[in-house]
């Protein structure tokens, strides 16, 4: 067998990609991504894996400080609601949070799923129907990753009404939206989520996610689960190993 495994340096480069991703919310910067670099991220996005090879997916490029506001007026009633979920410190926590970027960003973008693309029978989605929407998030996450390393931020919105979303950005009736992100370089990018650094919730232990065979027998499989520990930090190649 031939190891067809990147060179170090490249897998390091991927691996750092998926350990530095982060959600962008309060760091844009007003900088336009010039086409070529945006073109590069929907190629990426575009690369995804999809049931059937659907390619379900539709992008809104969103430059319009008119959508922007529109957008922007539908999350924060959308986000008045969501806050009344919360009591107390907690309800007084979520308010102070900043949960999107759509006016601060220089451009959003709504990854879109066709539900009706490919005809009736797509190979592979006969019994599992959501799978168009789950290869759409496929797409939404390789532009992530490759934003990331563009040095370009991302920000995912879903706190809007969908319905009233499609209104706005006058989609079909079986073009469902399912991510609207802000993306913008900028001034940093958070060591960690930035829901984890406002003490909101922070990341479960990779251990405690493993069930081995079944999930009720646990994992019993002491040379993978010493590994796990061992990678706490984060997948690949620790920067300085
Ligand atoms: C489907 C979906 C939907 C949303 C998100 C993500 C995903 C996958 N996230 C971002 C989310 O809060 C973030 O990914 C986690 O907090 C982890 O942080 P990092 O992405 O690792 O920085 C997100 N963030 C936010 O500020 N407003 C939002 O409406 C949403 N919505």
């Amino acid at each position: 067998m031939t190891n067809q495994g990147f060179p170090d340096e490249q897998r390091e480069g991927l691996y750092r990609a998926i350990r530095e991703r982060r959600d962008v919310r309060s760091q844009f910067l007003p900088d336009p991504i010039a086409p070529e670099i945006l073109a590069r991220l929907l190629q990426a996005a575009h690369l995804a894996p999809s049931v059937g090879f659907m390619q379900p997916w539709d992008f809104v490029v969103i430059d319009s400080l008119e959508i922007k506001h529109a957008v922007k007026a539908l999350y924060q009633q959308a986000n008045a609601a969501a806050a009344n979920n919360y009591e107390g410190d907690r309800a007084a926590q979520y308010r102070r949070l900043k949960l999107e970027g759509i006016v601060d960003s220089p451009i959003n973008l709504c990854i879109t799923c066709d539900r009706q693309r490919g005809g009736p029978h797509v190979l592979g989605r006969n019994t599992m129907l959501e799978t168009d929407l789950f290869s759409t998030c496929l797409a939404v996450q390789n532009l992530w990753l490759a934003a990331r390393a563009e040095g370009i931020g991302v920000g995912w919105v879903s706190i809007v009404e969908p319905s009233l979303l499609a209104q706005v950005l006058k989609l079909p009736e079986h073009v469902y939206p399912v991510a609207y992100l802000c993306l913008g370089y900028v001034s940093e990018f958070l060591p960690k989520p930035e829901l984890e650094i406002a003490g909101w919730r922070s990341r479960l232990p990779l251990e405690q996610l493993l069930h081995g065979n079944t999930w009720t027998g646990g994992i019993d499989d002491d040379a993978l689960l010493a590994a796990v520990r061992g990678n706490q930090d984060g997948a690949g190649i620790k920067p300085n190993d």
